[in-house]
């Protein structure tokens, strides 16, 4: 058995590349991005009014003057136009381009205008109002850096600078399997002695919130069958994520079958609770990685989170950034294990409170759906004191 930091490095150490693809620009939310992005103009492109108002030349104010014929009205999305004379001003809208011979814009608020005239009611600085062009980026800056997770803002940029089309890391191909002779469809009425599958609907929905549809597939606890199913699946899919069958049980033969099927064991068994049995390995040649996680929803649902994610980010070439928080209670370690309790979060003052459940060990899938996320207590003797801060792994 190794402990829960040699694993987690083991689990890093393996990380696959799976390409790049290109998918259009609604598609990429949430994807990472494969090319760093330029911008291929100023940020703005041009001098733009950044009020509802009146444009002037502050040569006029210089002279005294406060009262002025109105020229014309500049809207948004108009060529760029000219102040004929600092006698005159332009009424300009929000977002329209700052004309020649002009300098600074007085809004509305501070004229007052009748019958073709507008008078200054409070007197402007130079230059006021104006967002100058190519003041946020200049032609050419990295606006994105490749890494970078596409989030709707990350949209707004995109779009702005035309990606129609967007380069980003191609996902794994994954295949969520289930075994286990208890375990009957959703859809079905369980016999007393049955339950509904619930680990590989859980799994799913956790990777479609990273953008992956895996495939599920459910094998019976029979040894050829078992063998002969997971050599299919490991031709076709980049990751197996497994779920129960392998413990210590006269019918846990997942790590026998992967081995006879040239699997390389990274590690079985690590000093952590829940998912003790956790068994990882790869088939480095053709590229495979396969998780295997215990049985026990809890159990499964923190590994996914605590191991699996952070790989994936990894592959993808970004980072996962695990926030810190603070245990609003007194806590036991364990002796010789890596506990990852269940815990709600929120906000105080500033910091990052974590509250624990109390669950009914790793088969309670119920507490699972109370719970933000798993803070990491490394293993001790000694109680830890309220107010302490520990890793925090958000699972939702
Ligand atoms: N002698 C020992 N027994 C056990 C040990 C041990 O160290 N020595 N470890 C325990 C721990 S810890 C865990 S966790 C479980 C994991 O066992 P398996 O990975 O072999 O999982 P199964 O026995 O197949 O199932 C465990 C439990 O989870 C339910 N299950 C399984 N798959 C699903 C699914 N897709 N959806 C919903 N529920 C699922 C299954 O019905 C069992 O109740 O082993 C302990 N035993
Ligand atoms: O360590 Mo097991 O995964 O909780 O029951």
């Amino acid at each position: 058995m190794i402990t829960f930091e040699n694993a987690f490095e083991h689990v890093l150490e393996h990380t696959l590349d799976f390409g790049d693809e290109t998918v259009t620009l609604l598609k990429s939310t949430g994807r990472i991005l494969s090319e760093d992005i330029k911008a291929d103009r100023d940020f703005p492109p041009f001098n733009r009014s950044t009020k509802d108002g009146i444009v002037i030349a502050f040569s006029a104010i210089e002279k005294g003057i406060t009262r002025f014929k109105v020229e014309g009205v500049l809207s948004a999305g108009m060529p760029q136009q000219k102040l004929s004379t600092d006698h005159n001003c332009l009424e300009i809208m929000t977002g329209a381009v700052l004309p020649e011979q002009a300098d600074t814009i007085v809004m509305y608020e501070e004229t007052a205008i009748k019958d073709g005239w507008a008078s200054i009611t409070k007197t402007p600085k130079k230059g006021q109002n104006i967002h100058r062009q190519g003041t946020d980026e200049q032609k050419g800056a990295i606006l994105l850096k490749k890494g970078t997770e596409i989030t709707a803002a990350v949209i707004g940029v995109l779009a702005s600078v035309g990606k129609k089309d967007v380069l980003v890391k191609t996902l794994p191909k994954i295949c969520v399997v289930s075994t286990g002779n208890e375990l009957v469809e959703i859809q079905e009425t369980p016999l007393p002695h049955q339950i509904r599958k619930s680990n590989s609907l859980s799994l799913a929905s956790a990777l479609k919130k990273v953008k992956i549809t895996p495939t599920l597939l459910h094998i019976a606890d029979d040894k050829s069958i078992i063998e002969k199913e997971l050599e299919k699946a490991i031709l076709k899919y980049d990751v197996l994520m497994l779920s129960g069958g392998v413990s210590k049980g006269k019918f846990d033969f997942i790590p026998d079958a992967l081995h006879n099927l040239g699997i390389e064991k990274v590690f079985h068994r690590v000093a952590q609770r829940p998912g003790k049995p956790f068994w990882f390995g790869v088939q480095k040649e053709k590229q495979k990685v396969i998780f295997s996680f215990p049985g026990n929803p809890v159990s499964t649902f923190a590994n996914y989170h605590v191991y699996f994610l952070p790989w994936l980010k990894k592959s993808l070439g970004t980072e996962t950034k695990n926030p810190s928080v603070i245990l609003d209670e007194p806590i036991q370690p364990h002796p010789s294990l890596t506990l990852f309790v269940q815990v709600t979060c929120h906000w105080h003052q500033g910091k990052l409170i974590a509250k624990t459940i109390k669950g009914n060990g790793s088969g309670d899938l119920v507490s699972l759906a109370l719970a933000d996320g798993f803070i990491r207590v490394p293993q001790g003797d000694n109680e830890i004191l309220q107010g302490m801060v520990f890793d925090y792994t958000e699972a939702g």
